[in-house]
C-alpha cells in the first residue's frame, strides 16, 4: 500500500475546461455561448463554425476531458492520494455551474482548480476565474453556500508538462525525411490574442512587452529547443508564432501567423517545419483545424515537408504533475515549505493571481484570486 497523501485542506479537485460541441446540434449554441458580449465578427463565427462542421460539429475536447480525468483517477489512487476529482466546462456541458452545484450536494467546502490553459492572460486565466465567479453567484442566487475556490497556479514550467512536448518535438523529427531532419525548424505554436491583453498578462509590472503571455511561451520554447538539442546534438532554428485569430481585422493580435511563418521559413530555404503546438493541453480543435488542417494545407501548396508535434493530452507524466501541484498546494495552504518543481528561467508561477492580474476590459468579479470578494 501506498503511503497516504495529504491533500488537506482541499477535498476536491476540479477539472475545469472550455467545452465543446458533441454533434451538429450543439455547435451554433456552443458558439453563442462562447462569444457571448465578446464582439467577434459574425463571419469569423460562420467560418468557425465550418470548422466544427468539418468534423461532424464534434470537438474532441471532451473526450480529451475525459481521458484526462481518468489518468488523474488512476494517478491518484495509485499514490494514495485521496481526493476526488469532478469537471466542469466553460461553455458546454457539463457546465461549471451544475457541476459546482454537484460539489455542495457532496458536501465538498475546499475546491482546487485544475484549468486546461497552462499559461498566464485574459482569456487563459481570469476568464476561467470570472467563470468560477459566476457560477459561485449563481449557486448563491439558488440559496446554495459554495466551496471556497483556489486554482492551481500556471504549469506550463512544470517537467510533466514540458517533457512530453520535448518528446513529441523529438518524434515528429525522427518522422521527417533523414536528408531534411537536421535543417529543419522549429515552429512553437500559440493562441494568438489581441497584444494589449498580451502587454497586461501578468502580473504586466513584472514582464516586458507581450507581458508574461509571451515569456512564459518563450521560456517553454527555449526548454524545448535546448533538450532538443541535447539529445539530438543538433540546434535547430526556432521562433515562436501564433494561431487562430479571431476579432477585428483593426486590432492588432499576436503575430506572425503560423501560416505567414510557414511561407517565410521556405521562402527563406527552410528545408522542414515542426510545428509544436506548446500553447495548447490537448489536441482539440485549434490543433486539428487551424494547425492539422489549414496549416498542412498551406505546407502542401509550398511544397515544404511539416510535422505537428504532440500536446500532452492524458499523458500519464502529465496526470502525475497535477498531482505534484495538488501536494505542493495543499502543503502551502497548510503552512509547510514547499519546493515548486519549475523549468526555464521564469520560475514557479504564483499561488495567488495578485490584483490586476490580466486585468479585462470592463472590470467583473473574478474567484481565486487576491481581487476576488470570495478569496
Ligand atoms: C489563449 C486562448 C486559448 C488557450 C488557453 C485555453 O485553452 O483556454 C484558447 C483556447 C480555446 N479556444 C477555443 C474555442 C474558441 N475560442 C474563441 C475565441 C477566442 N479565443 C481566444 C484565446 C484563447 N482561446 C481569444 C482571445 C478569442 C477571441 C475573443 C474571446 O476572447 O472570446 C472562439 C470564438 C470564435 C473565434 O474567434 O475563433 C472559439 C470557438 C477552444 C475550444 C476548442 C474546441 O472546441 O476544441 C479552446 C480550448
Ligand atoms: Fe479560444
Amino acid at each position: 500500500m501506498p503511503d497516504v497523501l495529504d491533500a488537506s485542506p482541499y477535498d476536491a479537485l476540479l477539472l475545469l475546461s472550455f467545452g465543446g460541441p458533441e454533434g451538429p446540434d450543439d455547435v451554433v449554441p456552443f458558439l453563442e455561448n462562447v462569444t457571448r458580449g465578446r464582439g467577434i465578427p459574425t463571419e469569423r463565427l460562420k467560418e468557425v463554425g465550418q470548422h466544427y462542421f468539418l468534423f461532424g460539429g464534434v470537438s474532441p475536447i471532451n473526450d480529451q476531458n475525459r481521458a484526462l480525468l481518468d489518468a488523474l483517477r488512476e494517478d491518484f489512487a495509485e499514490h494514495g492520494l485521496d481526493l476526488p476529482v469532478y469537471w466542469g466546462n466553460r461553455n458546454w456541458a457539463p457546465y461549471l455551474t451544475d457541476t459546482l452545484r454537484d460539489l455542495v450536494r457532496d458536501g465538498r467546502r475546499r475546491v482546487l482548480v485544475l484549468a486546461t490553459s497552462a499559461y498566464a492572460s485574459y482569456s487563459g486565466c481570469r476568464q476561467y476565474r470570472e467563470n468560477l465567479a459566476d457560477a459561485v453567484a449563481a449557486l448563491r442566487e439558488e440559496g446554495l453556500e459554495p466551496p471556497a475556490i483556489d486554482k492551481l497556479r500556471h504549469y506550463f514550467n512544470h517537467p510533466g508538462f514540458v517533457e512530453p512536448m520535448t518528446e513529441g518535438v523529438l518524434r515528429s523529427l525522427a518522422d521527417l525525411p533523414e536528408e531534411l531532419r537536421d535543417g529543419a525548424h522549429l515552429a512553437f505554436t500559440t493562441h494568438s490574442i489581441p497584444t494589449a491583453a498580451a502587454d497586461t498578462s501578468g502580473p504586466p509590472e513584472a514582464h516586458g512587452d507581450g507581458g508574461a503571455y509571451v515569456r512564459q511561451h518563450l521560456d517553454v520554447a527555449q526548454v524545448i529547443a535546448d533538450a532538443v538539442r541535447e539529445r539530438t546534438g543538433v540546434d535547430h532554428p526556432w521562433q515562436l508564432v501564433y494561431q487562430s485569430r479571431s476579432g477585428a481585422p483593426h486590432i492588432p493580435w499576436l503575430e506572425p501567423d503560423i501560416c505567414d511563418h510557414l511561407e517565410e521559413r521556405h521562402a527563406a530555404g527552410a528545408p522542414a517545419v515542426v510545428m509544436a503546438p506548446i500553447g495548447f493541453v490537448s489536441d482539440h480543435m485549434e490543433v486539428l483545424y487551424d494547425l492539422d488542417t489549414e496549416a498542412e494545407a498551406k505546407a502542401g501548396e509550398l511544397g515544404l515537408p511539416v510535422r505537428r508535434s504532440a500536446t500532452v493530452g492524458a499523458d500519464p507524466r502529465f496526470a502525475a504533475a497535477v498531482r505534484d501541484l495538488v501536494l505542493e498546494r495543499a502543503a502551502a495552504e497548510r503552512g509547510r515549505p514547499v519546493t515548486p518543481c519549475a523549468l526555464g528561467a521564469l520560475g514557479p508561477s504564483h499561488h495567488l493571481c495578485p490584483v490586476n492580474c490580466c486585468p479585462a476590459r470592463a472590470p467583473r468579479p473574478a474567484a481565486a484570486g487576491a481581487d476576488s470578494p470570495y478569496a
